[in-house]
């Protein structure tokens, strides 16, 4: 498809590779950088992920699945455009609201407001869009009587709340949502399902990584399943749960 015609909200991704090295005191040395056009291989580079590609049209919900360590959040922040792959292309039309890592990218030594004020703003709301939605927020995570408090003083679980709040009252076309609702507690929990089905409804896409077979049945329609560096099965989500069940045994 002509990346030009491209909708808001589609992704493509075509041989899709990425190589980390696995011992991070082996890093290239001068020798590797300066040795020649083929640098050495080193033992202990892999790929996580390698030759993946799929399509995702707007408003698609995916629910993305495979064991601890397959690849599934490194592959939001390709998504996500925090990494870039080393081999293939990762094409997203339109913005990214991602929720991928329990810090949501604050900073520590800022307050929640001020956190507030940065995120919405680097993702492109006016400082009046921001004061406008800033209540509602701060109302969303609850945390009310901590809005002069320095992020780094928040409770893991208060953290989770901030960022869910914020990156979900983002007006961007694509939501990344990285197993961070595992922190919360129910009563949260309950409050974040609602957003995300509420976001779902309005026509956002949504990337979604979980071990939770139940929630991945409630979002998502499509699942995409990794394993061992490859996309072993792009189906309909239930196909993808039975799949991964019937290979590691899991029940729901
Ligand atoms: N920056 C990095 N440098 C080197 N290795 C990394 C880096 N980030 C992740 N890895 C490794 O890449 C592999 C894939 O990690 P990833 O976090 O994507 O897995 P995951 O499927 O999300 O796992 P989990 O279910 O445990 O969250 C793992 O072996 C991990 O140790």
């Amino acid at each position: 498809m002509d990346a030009e015609v491209r909708p808001e909200g589609a992704i493509s991704v075509r041989d899709l590779g990425i190589r980390f090295t696995r011992n991070r005191a082996a890093r290239r040395n001068f020798k590797d950088l300066f040795g020649g056009r083929t640098r050495r291989r080193r033992p202990d580079e892999f790929w996580p992920l390698r030759n993946v590609s799929f399509d995702v049209a707007p408003g698609e919900a995916i629910g993305v699945v495979g064991r601890n360590g397959q690849g599934k959040s490194t592959l939001l922040k390709l998504v996500a455009q925090v990494m870039l792959p080393d081999e293939g292309v990762v094409s997203v039309q339109g913005g990214v609201a991602p929720l991928i890592e329990i810090t949501g990218g604050f900073v520590n030594d800022l307050t929640v407001r001020d956190n507030v004020n940065l995120t919405a703003g680097l993702h492109g709301m006016t400082t009046r869009e921001i004061a406008e939605r800033f209540d509602e927020i701060i109302g969303f995570a609850e945390l009310e009587k901590f809005v002069d408090t320095p992020y780094k003083h928040l409770s893991s679980g208060m953290k989770v709340r901030l960022a869910f709040a914020v990156i979900s009252r983002l007006e961007e076309p694509i939501i990344l949502v990285d197993e961070v609702l595992a922190v919360g507690d129910a009563p949260f929990k309950a409050k974040c399902y609602t957003r995300i089905e509420e976001l779902l409804a309005g026509g956002r896409t949504l990337f979604f990584v979980s071990h939770s077979e139940k929630d991945l049945l409630r979002f998502c329609t499509r699942g995409l399943y990794l394993d061992k560096g490859r996309l072993v099965l792009d189906a309909p989500i239930r196909e993808v749960v039975a799949r991964y069940n019937a290979d590691y045994g899991v029940k729901g």
